[in-house]
């Protein structure tokens, strides 16, 4: 029996979230793999038993189902041995902004903002009572781009961001850690999904590269973790700014420019 917390990954078929498994596993920790495709499921955790002994559940979930959801909520509260949660699970958009249904819009915000916070909802207070835990949310560098012209999944990123970094100001004074990602390409099944093409991407990270980055990361309690940034101070400077700007919103009054002009 292993004393290290157990990690539940959400999104852990395949891509990201089967390797975060992997590499959780290999560490010694006991799983909890959560995904809709049971047998893919089933055939990693089989593996992961085996190769690693630990302990591996699997748990069937539609994140996007709202039943599911409240299963997997329930989990996360009454579980104490879980103490690490991986916000995953995520799809990308296909098409431009005028080509969605609304079911589609529907989905993939369901899916990559209204899960990750629910499930993090989950598990904040047990992890607040007991001083520990860490919540890792996988956002992505299309949170800075709105440029890139994915504007739902760009905004759906640019609010895991911003989760993360609330819920870093209120967990961690009481003893939890909160981790986001940003990955920018990475090969996964997320570019089939979405019909883009990936080998029209020309630059693309390898998902081990980029999972064992992110937990280069993790290990050194970094709060927001960009992989694929080479320059560090970028953030840093980006952060800056926005906290620089905070300090300029005077909420009295409206700012001179805004004043109307008296043209009697
Ligand atoms: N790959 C990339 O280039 C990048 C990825 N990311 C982010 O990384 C995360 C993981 O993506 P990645 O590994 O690439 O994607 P994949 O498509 O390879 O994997 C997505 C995972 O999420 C699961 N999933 C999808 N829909 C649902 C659902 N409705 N309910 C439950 N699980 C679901 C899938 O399993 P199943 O089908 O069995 O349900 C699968 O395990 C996402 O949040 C993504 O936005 C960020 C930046 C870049
Ligand atoms: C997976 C995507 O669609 C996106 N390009 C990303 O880098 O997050």
């Amino acid at each position: 029996m292993t004393t290290l917390s157990t990690v539940l990954i959400t999104g852990a078929s395949t891509g990201i979230g089967a390797t975060y498994a992997d590499r959780f596993a290999r560490r010694g920790h006991d799983l909890v793999l959560v995904a809709r495709d049971q047998a893919r499921l089933d055939t990693l955790a089989a593996r992961l038993r085996e190769q690693y002994g630990v302990a591996v559940d699997v748990l069937r979930a539609d994140l996007t189902n709202d039943a599911d959801l409240s299963t997997l909520e329930a989990r996360l509260r009454d579980d104490a041995r879980i103490g690490i949660l991986i916000n995953n699970a995520g799809m990308a958009q296909s098409g431009g902004f005028a080509q969605q249904s609304a079911e589609a819009i529907e989905r993939l915000i369901k899916l990559n903002t209204t899960a990750p916070t629910r499930l993090a909802a989950a598990v904040a207070t047990r992890f607040a009572e007991s001083g520990s835990g860490a919540i890792v949310n996988i956002g992505s560098v299309v949170a800075f781009a709105p440029e890139f012209g994915m504007t739902i999944y760009g905004a759906t990123k640019a609010f895991v961001l911003f989760l993360s970094q609330g819920l870093h100001q209120e967990l961690s004074p009481k003893g939890v850690y909160v981790q986001a990602v940003l990955p920018a390409s990475t090969r996964t099944e997320i570019w089939e999904r979405a019909g883009i093409d990936i080998n029209q991407i020309t630059d693309i990270m390898d998902v081990n590269e980029l999972v064992d980055a992110a937990l280069v990361g993790f290990d050194r309690r970094e709060l927001v973790t960009i992989p694929p940034l080479h320059v560090a101070e970028r953030w840093d400077a980006l952060d800056g700014a926005r906290q620089g700007l905070m300090s300029d919103i005077r909420q009295t009054n409206a700012a001179e420019r805004y004043r109307a002009t008296n043209k009697e």
